[in-house]
């Protein structure tokens, strides 16, 4: 019933705007905007009242959300039909955005279409009576069985509605407020939250306007759930003016002033077409709005953590690429830019080089902790965070006189990111392969992670093998010599680490910025930088930093 009620929201779910979200009531838009991407396809939902899920699961490509900037709200409003993608290609994708209502039924791969918009409903009807497609099998709209027999979904009550599942649990949502967890999964019987790495949590919203007890309060509620388990529901909230009913940008806009937007971009499974219709690789789209999304999001909120990485410098030579989709300096695949060169900012730092450095491992290693750690000197305690998708920070070293920058890119360890994160392999010039020493699978998944990496990854690859959480001694289930024993088997550099008291944690990435470094720019006469010696002389015992 979700997704009809969506198709036509009639007037007591508020009006429709030109963006084909709804001002007033729960619904599901599509924009298939000419920004980010050309045809990047972005769900918004804009809500007053508890955030529903979609109506539809989703497979793990499509719920992959990457934080995004609101920009895209403020952006002109897309062309095409009211925003909604299917329909805006001309007769044939008009009729597949129908096909659903048409034919009774969902299937993912029209789904989308599902979330049209009104505008590309009243298309789609207009294409269906036009005389080019008259006489052709179809259903009216208006006789969907669906839509007929489905009664109207109240706000608060139905499927899907006022409950926020998270973790296999149900959760009810008080009427008129977003709830306020986003997104939880169950993982190793603890809750554990999906995040986007794009700033502060909102707080509770104002009161809503005199008069509207009855009604939902003026907020929006901007995101996109993913509708299947542990991505369900939404995680931002923004409150629009009080005193008048919000439309969706009205509400984005004071959203994102008062940084508590959090826009989510769901992301087709099977990549965009350009403008011609050539599919585009997913990682380019990715960075772009990764890019996107911290430079807008170090515009408006100035909080982050992740932004303030992206933050060029204001007084320097522009960043490497500034605008564009991948976010740094480009270096060809371990082939950094050149020597000799005028250091660039980017990330807020000059630079002579940059590489890219990658962490992966299993999921819950500490991958995000060790780049919190590196980056900002802090430990991130408390319940674990899964990363979604890929996330990234910058930080600048000074190596033996030389500006570095790393690049480095933080993955999820979740299997259902692995085809995401593959493609980042390719340009990495680092990779940091992690396991956690209280968790012996981890140690166990080290080789398919490191068959992984010979295939996705360049030949020439520098990579490290990380033993982390040592801190956890009385709960340590693989000893550091099993570490040790492997790492010589394949050859890597082996230190043991801890995210939360910092051992060895800079040494790791210094050693990888020293390699790196030696690579691209060997002064005449310098001795050649040997990592494996120089980890295994540099690198302290767990022993020595008992928290
Ligand atoms: N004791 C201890 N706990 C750590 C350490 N590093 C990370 N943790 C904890 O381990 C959990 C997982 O850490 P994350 O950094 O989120 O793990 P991850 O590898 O990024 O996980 P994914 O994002 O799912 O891939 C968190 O609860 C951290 O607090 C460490 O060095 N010592």
């Amino acid at each position: 019933p979700l997704w009809s009620h969506s198709l036509d929201p009639g007037p007591r779910w508020g009006s429709w705007d030109k963006w084909g979200v709804s001002g007033g009531g729960p619904a599901w838009g599509l924009a298939n905007q000419h920004w980010p991407p050309s045809s990047q396809k972005v769900g918004v939902r804009v809500s007053c009242g508890p955030p529903i899920s979609p109506p539809h699961g989703r497979t793990p490509s499509e719920r992959l959300l990457l934080a995004l900037t609101p920009q895209f709200l403020s952006h002109p409003p897309p062309r095409g039909l009211g925003g909604c993608s299917p329909a805006g290609r001309g007769v044939g994708r008009a009729l597949r955005s129908c096909a659903p209502r048409r034919a009774g039924r969902v299937s993912p791969d029209t789904q989308l279409s599902a979330e049209c918009s009104r505008a590309a409903t009243s298309r789609c009807r207009s294409l269906l009576d036009s005389p080019d497609l008259r006489g052709r099998e179809r259903q009216p709209v208006s006789a969907h069985p669906r839509r007929a027999s489905a009664p109207r979904p109240q706000l608060g009550t139905g499927p899907g509605v006022g409950v926020h599942r998270a973790g296999g649990g149900a959760q009810r949502a008080q009427p008129g407020l977003p709830l306020r967890i986003p997104v939880q999964a169950a993982r190793r019987g603890s809750a554990r939250r999906e995040h986007l790495g794009v700033g502060p949590r909102s707080p509770d919203p104002p009161p809503g306007r005199p008069g509207s007890a009855a009604r939902p309060r003026p907020c929006a509620v901007i995101g996109c759930g993913g509708g299947g388990p542990g991505l369900s529901g939404c995680t931002a909230h923004g409150v629009a003016e009080a005193g008048r009913e919000p439309s969706a940008r009205d509400a984005a806009a004071a959203a994102a002033a008062a940084g508590q937007v959090r826009v989510l971009v769901r992301l087709g499974a099977r990549g965009v077409r350009d403008g011609s219709g050539a599919r585009r690789p997913q990682r380019e789209r990715i960075e772009r709005l990764l890019a996107m999304s911290r430079k807008k999001t170090s515009k408006s909120k100035g909080a982050s953590v992740a932004a303030a990485s992206a933050v060029p410098a204001t007084n320097g030579p522009r960043p490497a690429r500034p605008g564009t989709a991948r976010p740094g300096p480009k270096a060809p695949p371990n082939g950094p830019p050149q020597p000799g060169r005028p250091s660039v900012g980017g990330g807020g730092d000059f630079y002579d080089v940059a590489f890219k450095v990658m962490l992966v491992g299993d999921s819950g290693v500490g991958k995000t902790c060790l780049l919190v750690r590196f980056k900002d000197g802090a430990f991130l305690a408390g319940s674990f965070i899964s990363t979604v998708g890929i996330d990234f920070r910058n930080k600048a070293l000074d190596v033996d006189g030389t500006k570095v920058k790393l690049q480095i890119w933080d993955t999820a360890g979740q299997e259902r990111f692995r085809s995401v994160t593959h493609a980042y392999y390719r340009d990495a010039h680092a990779l940091l392969l992690l396991y956690d020493i209280t968790n012996k699978a981890s140690f166990n998944n080290i080789q398919a992670w490191l068959a992984e990496i010979r295939e996705h990854a360049q030949h020439d690859v520098v990579l490290m093998l990380l033993a982390n959480k040592v801190d956890s001694a009385h709960e340590r289930v693989v000893k550091r010599e099993d570490g040790e024993k492997l790492a010589k088997e394949y050859g890597l550099p082996f230190m043991e680490t801890s995210a939360k008291t910092g051992l060895n944690v800079d040494l790791a990435f210094r050693a990888i910025a020293k390699e790196l470094r030696q690579r691209c720019m060997k002064m005449p006469g310098e001795p050649r930088f040997r990592l494996h010696d120089y980890v295994r002389r540099e690198g302290r015992g767990a022993s020595c930093c008992r928290p």
